[in-house]
């Protein structure tokens, strides 16, 4: 059973992070990462426990119940029928209290769900916690979440013992009539008193494992309660691709043809956008804050499918192709610069995993990383501890430019920083991104007059949609949205 226990697991967890990384982005946007955590956790372990005890002791009481009922039946046909009389009652008792304690048990691990979540975010963000003075009301939450979870369990324990006296009573009336009518039948000469006393015992025994049955559905029940929360997300659709077509003959790299999209059906946000861009191109798109910018990266990486219309990678359709197909074309490097716990090293070769330490170091130098690596003791060897809070924010991004430059793609998505780092690092991260710009497709969300000016291509969007489109000297000629945009905005940049 250990084998089975621990296999099944196993196999149900790998499941579980495959179906994570399948899932699409929107179903993180609806799901608490602290619920998913706890349905990884702690309902895998539920499952776990019970495989590997509980089944060991259902076998044991099945074994018992029909060995016991065989050995009943060679002593007295009749006297086993009067044990068998409060089977029913047991069977009744189990079916009335079974399915309210499974119906807690879910409660109790949404709770549980619910807790870890709020767990994970204020641990994750304890520093925003503390700047705000909020550790006060964060811990009234929890407290609140506690008090939900602790009543949960308590209902769903409490339901699930009641279990235990109610079948102890029904069997102490299976004796007493075993000893009544046995005392009868020995007293009428039909029976000997040996036999009515193995009967009494057996009376026991019998009784024991159906206790222990409907004991172990307790335990069963809240396994099937984690089950049902597992096989809810494993059941959860998948992006799917679509069966690919022959790509349309053209010589754009990207075209969005009359796309629309929402992220919530009854807020349309992109009614009819379409672009081309021949490669080579430099795209930047500017809008005031909400307009959708990110959005459209979100769909040319395919983090979201659209509702109509079609985004063409090269004349094919991104549907029709596999994630890892279509992202290999990417990289990105945006404004939260994602480093996890690890080495600068290995965090900059996530970009291409293959990529030998002179790749990397070469990047580090194209990026003007090498110098402040340089700089720490233990150089590319030193450790980024979880959000890399252990260097600045400058040298974060100049990192993340680094890795892009070992990524080496095609198409390069920046979203650039707007966060305020000494003009000396600005100057560098500048620099880096011209060079990581140089001569590849790019698409800028940009913010900086300078990197605008010399776009081919000014994508000006409001509300989901672009609005207008061009060069800079041209838009700004046109004196249109664009120019007021640059004039409120711009112009003390520039
Ligand atoms: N995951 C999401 N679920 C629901 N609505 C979203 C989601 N992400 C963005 N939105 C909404 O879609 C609209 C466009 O958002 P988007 O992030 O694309 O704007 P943006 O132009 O990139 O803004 P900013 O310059 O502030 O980054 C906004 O109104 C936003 O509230």
């Amino acid at each position: 059973m250990t084998q089975v226990a621990q296999g099944t697991v196993y196999q149900l967890r790998k499941d579980f992070k495959d179906k994570m990384a399948h899932l699409p982005v929107s179903y993180y946007d609806s799901h608490q990462n602290g619920d998913i955590m706890s349905r990884m956790v702690n309902d895998m372990d539920n499952i776990q426990g019970t495989l590997n005890q509980s089944l060991i002791q259902l076998v044991n009481s099945a074994l018992t119940f029909v060995g016991v009922i065989y050995l009943m039946l060679t002593i007295s046909w009749q006297l086993s029928l009067v044990a068998f009389l409060t089977v029913p009652l047991s069977l009744l008792i189990v079916r009335i209290i079974a399915p309210r304690s499974q119906r807690y048990f879910a409660r109790r691990q949404a709770a549980l769900g619910l807790l870890n979540d709020q767990v994970e975010e204020t641990f994750a963000g304890h520093t925003v916690v503390k700047t705000f003075n909020q550790e006060q009301p964060m811990i009234m939450k929890f407290d609140a979440q506690n008090d939900d979870y602790y009543k949960a369990a308590w209902k769903a324990q409490l339901v699930s013992t009641v279990i235990f006296p109610s079948m102890r009573f029904v069997n102490n009336l299976d004796y007493l009539a075993m000893a009544v009518i046995g005392g009868i039948k020995v007293a009428s000469g039909t029976v000997s008193l040996g036999d009515v006393q193995a009967m009494l015992q057996y009376t026991n025994q019998f009784s024991q494992p159906i206790t222990q049955i409907a004991n172990l559905t307790n335990t069963i029940q809240a396994t099937v309660a984690s089950a049902e929360r597992i096989f809810q997300v494993l059941d959860e659709p998948e992006m799917t691709e679509l069966t690919p077509v022959a790509p349309i003959p053209t010589d754009d790299i990207v075209t969005f043809e009359h796309v629309a999209f929402s992220y919530q059906p009854d807020q349309p946000l992109m009614t009819d956008y379409s672009m081309s861009v021949k490669p080579g191109q430099m795209i930047a798109i500017v809008g005031p804050t909400g307009a959708g910018k990110s959005t459209m990266i979100n769909l040319l990486e395919r983090f979201y499918d659209t509702t109509s219309g079609v985004i063409r990678l090269r004349g094919a359709d991104t549907r029709g192709m596999t994630r890892e197909d279509l992202r290999q074309h990417f990289a990105m490097v945006l404004q939260e610069t994602w480093l996890f716990e690890g080495s600068i090293m290995d965090n900059l070769r996530y970009g291409r995993l293959e990529a030998t330490d002179d790749d990397v170091i070469t990047a580090a130098k194209m990026a003007h990383a090498d110098e402040f690596i340089r700089t720490l003791p233990e150089g590319d060897d030193t450790i980024l501890n979880q959000d890399a809070t252990n260097i600045s924010q400058g040298q974060r991004q100049l990192l993340t430019i680094a890795r892009a430059f070992i990524a080496n793609p095609e198409i390069l998505i920046l979203d650039e920083a707007t966060s305020s780092v000494d003009t000396r690092t600005e100057r560098m991260i500048q620099d880096a991104m011209a060079k990581l710009l140089a001569g590849r497709t790019s698409f800028v969300v940009a913010h900086r007059l300078s990197t605008i000016r010399y776009a081919d291509q000014i994508l000006v969007m409001e509300n989901g949609n672009i609005v207008e489109r061009g060069r800079h000297d041209d838009l700004l000629a046109a004196g249109g949205e664009y120019a007021k945009l640059y004039n409120s905005q711009f112009t003390k940049v520039g």
